[in-house]
């Protein structure tokens, strides 16, 4: 038999709830009170065949160890959702809006009708559906968490006249904005009728500081052939009470795109909803250039950013080539991760050298990176490096005082690891009294500004498509894909790690080969990182949930994503 357990949520609300089933004249625990795992038909919800338990603050057997964990996964703890099955089996699931309006209605979805749609057999996905995170399994290995599928439902929670949309994007810039922006008026308009959709202007801010823009499919028709977003973006900003307190006014329901601090947002939004009982479904599509969001395949707008640099780098390549020992040194984003660098580097086959922030490397002495740019010039008379703005920061900080600044989302300032190459890289050839020439190209922000390309637009109308459905439906949630399916993932999943390129992987070996580049790396550096990639892995809450259910998310923790094929 399975279990369905809801970690009890804070004080007060477990309060009302513990009233609630005193005038139901129920019980928590096993004594027959089902508690859904998502829709409102209990058992059309269930993940599968088995009776869903709720489990009280009482007979919750962990439960104090949770209590001593720290604030934040206290409040998570509310919120997250497990249910466990056989074998293994384990659905981290996201919330819906019956889990506290336990009344709410009911309709047909509108799709059964829609001409494009109503002939696909089995066009609805079935409740039961999940997407395992991890793929590659051995003969006795336990099934692992799992996350619900994302698609249209038989029965949805909106009529399509109640619902008012809206759209916000925030953080920085990145490729397929607009398009998803596009897909979700017209996925909305199209698929569920729905007419009265708002953009947010200029990220968070614009939920209590500027006036909503009504937006139809005829004014975002053309947007997803350009760059940047039509409704604004910025960093900063996030006020929760400000920003709910106008959710709840207009009666809206909210699209929310951006990245990792977005989805925090998105999070913080929801509890705040679900504390004020509101019928708002908060949909999160994950947005970041540097693909370094948490479970999900990868982020929108990587691919074509990836391309994009393609151009930086031949260019580099020509400057390099055409000079007497020229270099040409390419920068590009990654804040904490090497995403983008790495793969760029992989595509290209022109890089002699890729540095990536999760990579330490040092500049002088044997194995450095001035004694291989030396060897580098000696046997080939040109070199091509890529950085990831991120990378070598420690370094930097050694020779320019670092001033621990911070942007308006409380990101770290970076210094400029590309000027600051070229100086050390110009300065040991002079004092060499070797000739050389070296050319630094900077895109960065000509990469993230470019219109999505054609694999991208496809993963935006999907991920869009996908948001609707389930919002529609009643969850709250990140959408993303995870091994090739898209699904409705847990907001505190995505927002409690970051991803990161694992330098022990095999997808960082793989680069290694194909540059030919120094690892810089010593056994202390190659333990830490392994070490960092244990703690980065583990999942902030189920630890403290019970033995079943962290050994299983222990297992699909070694699988979560980082390139590794
Ligand atoms: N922990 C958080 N809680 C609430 N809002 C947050 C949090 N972190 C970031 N935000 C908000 O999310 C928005 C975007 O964050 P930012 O880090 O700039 O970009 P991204 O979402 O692309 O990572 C900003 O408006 C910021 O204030
Ligand atoms: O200069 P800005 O606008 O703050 O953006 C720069 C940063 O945005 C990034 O592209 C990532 O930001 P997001 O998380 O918003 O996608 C970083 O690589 C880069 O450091
Ligand atoms: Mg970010």
């Amino acid at each position: 038999m399975a279990s369905h357990i809801i970690l009890p949520p804070d004080d007060d609300d477990e309060q009302q709830r513990r009233e609630d089933e005193e005038n139901d004249g129920g019980g928590s625990g096993g004594d027959g009170q089902q508690q859904q795992a998502g829709g409102n038909d209990a058992k059309a919800a269930l993940p599968f065949s088995a009776m869903c338990v709720r489990i009280s603050r009482d007979s919750y057997p962990n439960l104090r160890a949770l209590r001593n964990a720290s604030h934040a996964s206290l409040t998570d703890a509310a919120y997250v959702k497990i249910s466990e099955g056989d074998f293994g089996y384990v659905l981290d699931d996201v919330p819906h809006l019956a889990d506290y309006l336990p009344d709410v209605p009911t309709y047909p979805n509108p799709l059964q009708d829609h001409p494009a749609y109503s002939t696909v057999k089995q066009y609805f996905v079935n409740e039961d559906d999940t997407v395992p995170q991890k793929v590659v399994v051995q003969k006795n290995s336990r099934r692992g968490v799992h996350f619900r599928r994302a698609g249209p439902r038989q029965r949805v929670n909106f009529e399509s006249d109640e619902v008012k949309a809206c759209i916000v994007s925030c953080g920085g810039l990145c490729p397929g904005l607009n398009t998803v922006i596009r897909e979700l008026v017209c996925g909305l308009a199209h698929m569920y009728n729905v007419n009265n959709i708002f953009g947010i202007q200029n990220g968070y801010k614009g939920f209590y500081s500027s006036n909503y823009v009504a937006i139809t499919p005829k004014t975002v028709n053309d947007i997803h052939k350009r760059g940047g977003t039509v409704l604004g973006t910025s960093r900063g900003g996030h006020d929760t009470k400000k920003i709910v307190d106008n959710i709840q006014d207009r009666g809206i329901k909210v699209y929310i795109i951006g990245g990792d601090g977005t989805q925090k947002g998105a999070y913080e939004i929801y509890k705040e909803i679900r504390k004020r009982g509101l019928k708002v479904a908060v949909a999160g599509v994950p947005k970041t250039i540097d693909n370094d969001i948490a479970i999900i395949d990868k982020s929108f707008g990587f691919d074509s950013a990836v391309e994009e640099a393609q151009r930086a780098i031949n260019s580099a390549h020509v400057e390099a080539c055409s000079a007497e020992n020229g270099i040409g040194l390419v920068k590009l984003m990654g804040r904490y991760s090497g995403f983008i660098a790495m793969y760029a580097t992989l595509a290209s086959r022109d890089v002699d050298c890729c540095l990536i922030p999760e990579s330490p490397f040092y500049m002088d002495g044997e194995g450095g990176l001035l004694q291989y740019v030396e060897r580098r010039l000696k046997e080939n008379k040109h070199m091509v490096i890529v950085v990831a703005e991120g990378a070598g920061q420690d370094i930097i900080a050694k020779s320019i005082p670092a001033s621990d600044q911070q942007d308006a989302s409380g990101n770290k300032l970076l210094l400029d690891i590309g000027l600051w190459l070229t100086h050390k890289i110009k300065d040991h050839f002079k004092s060499k009294k070797m000739e050389m020439t070296i050319k630094y190209i900077d895109p960065t922000y000509m990469i993230r500004a470019i219109p999505s390309n054609a694999a991208d637009n496809v993963y935006c109308t999907l991920l869009a498509h996908s948001a609707i459905h389930g919002a529609m439906a009643g969850y709250s949630f990140t959408v993303g894909m995870v091994n090739g399916r898209h699904a409705y993932i847990p907001f505190y999943r995505v927002t409690s790690t970051r991803n990161k390129v694992k330098i022990t992987d095999r997808m960082w070996a793989r680069l290694l080969s194909s540059t030919n580049q120094p690892s810089f790396l010593s056994q202390k550096d190659i333990d830490e990182a392994r070490e960092a990639d244990r703690l980065a892995n583990k999942p902030p809450l189920p630890s403290v949930a019970n033995h079943n259910v962290a050994k299983a998310f222990d297992q699909s923790a070694s699988a979560s994503s980082s390139g590794e094929i």
